[in-house]
């Protein structure tokens, strides 16, 4: 039978990290990462992305559990494993002197590369990320696209397998973050990629995997689509029009349908939520003929949600609601 752990670039166990005993960043974060994945890390500030990311680097040693990366053991003195991985931090930031050209150049050689195949190395990477025109400036000069671009440049030098971006879109402008999730796209096809952001219509864009941290909790792992599957899905949005007292008649019937959780009107959008489990098609077709009855004109109806953002939000709100009930289960609690 196949090794089914063959294919997994990362895999954790437990992790878990307090920092100087009084600061519990992540909390037994338990997960795997197949070759190929592009995994999207979210969570809110402070939910301990950071902290996990710089944990499967090596960077940092756990408290408790462990990372595997490639099938080995990660830990800050695994230096040939953590060449095999690019890896770009929040915020990078370089030698303001150097031009992208030495800055690259020193890098490889940091990586032993010998200086026949650093060269040619270098030039395709500054051609590759578009940085040709700029390539003997200083990097004092630069603005922050330019700048996460040699990032992107300098984790890419010496062919590791694995990407490790701290969110990579962050502070750029509209065309910078564009070209970022561009060259993502064309990265995910060769290689495994982790991705912190804050930015869920990237994630949405580029990821096809998602972790969600949550106050140091791991709180959801699996697909993107599973994320979104996880959503509230009778949720819609319906534009009306008609006169305000058709409208005040209609939406007073509406909120007294059982199956109507709750109908709020702004601006002439109604903000519809069903109860879970009901069935939809039969639910809206009472709430039309309702509107349709008072002489409410429906403009368009949409649903909310089946997005990234939203299923994030859901999960996280869930389990701040839920608190201690994770820890202590009813039968516990008895
Ligand atoms: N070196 C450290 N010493 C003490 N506490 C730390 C250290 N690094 C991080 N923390 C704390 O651990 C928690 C998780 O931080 P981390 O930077 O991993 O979160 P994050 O999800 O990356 O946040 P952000 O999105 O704001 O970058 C935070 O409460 C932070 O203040």
């Amino acid at each position: 039978m196949a090794d089914r752990n063959a294919d997994l670039v990362v895999e954790t166990a437990h992790l878990t990290k307090i920092y100087q005993n009084r600061q519990i960043a992540l909390n037994d974060a338990t997960l795997t990462i197949e070759a190929g994945a592009v995994l999207g890390l979210l969570g809110p500030n402070g939910a301990g992305k950071t902290t996990f990311l710089r944990l499967i680097l090596g960077l940092h040693r756990p408290t408790a559990g462990w990372a595997k990366v490639f099938g080995r053991a990660m830990n800050p003195n695994a230096a040939d494993l953590r060449r095999r991985i690019g890896y770009i931090p929040t915020n990078p930031q370089f030698p303001k002197g150097m031009t992208p050209i030495v800055y690259l150049d020193y890098i490889g050689r940091l990586f032993g590369m010998p200086r026949d195949a650093r060269k040619p190395k270098l030039a395709s990477l500054i051609r590759a990320v578009d940085l040709l025109p700029h390539s003997g400036e200083p990097i004092a000069y630069f603005t922050p696209g330019m700048t996460a671009r040699l990032a992107v440049a300098a984790s890419l030098i010496n062919e590791p397998d694995l990407l490790i971006w701290d969110e990579p879109t962050h502070g750029l402008d509209i065309e910078a973050r564009r070209s970022m999730l561009e060259l993502i796209k064309t990265l995910a096809a060769q290689k495994t990629l982790i991705l912190s952001s804050h930015n869920l219509t990237d994630v949405d864009e580029v990821c096809n995997h998602a972790a969600v941290l949550n106050k140091g909790q791991l709180i959801f792992h699996g697909s993107l689509q599973d994320l979104k599957g996880r959503i509230r899905k009778n949720h819609y949005e319906l534009d009306l029009e008609g006169d305000q007292k058709s409208i005040t008649k209609a939406l007073a019937l509406l909120r007294a349908m059982k199956e109507v959780l709750s109908a709020l009107l702004r601006h002439r959008r109604l903000d519809l939520k069903l109860t879970d489990d009901v069935a939809n098609t039969a639910v809206l077709a009472q709430v039309f003929q309702t509107l349709f009855d008072n002489k409410v004109t429906l403009v368009s109806v949409r649903s909310v949600g089946m997005q990234t953002e939203q299923a994030y939000l859901d999960l996280v709100e869930r389990e701040e609601s839920r608190g201690f009930t994770r820890l202590y289960t009813p039968a516990e609690a008895a």
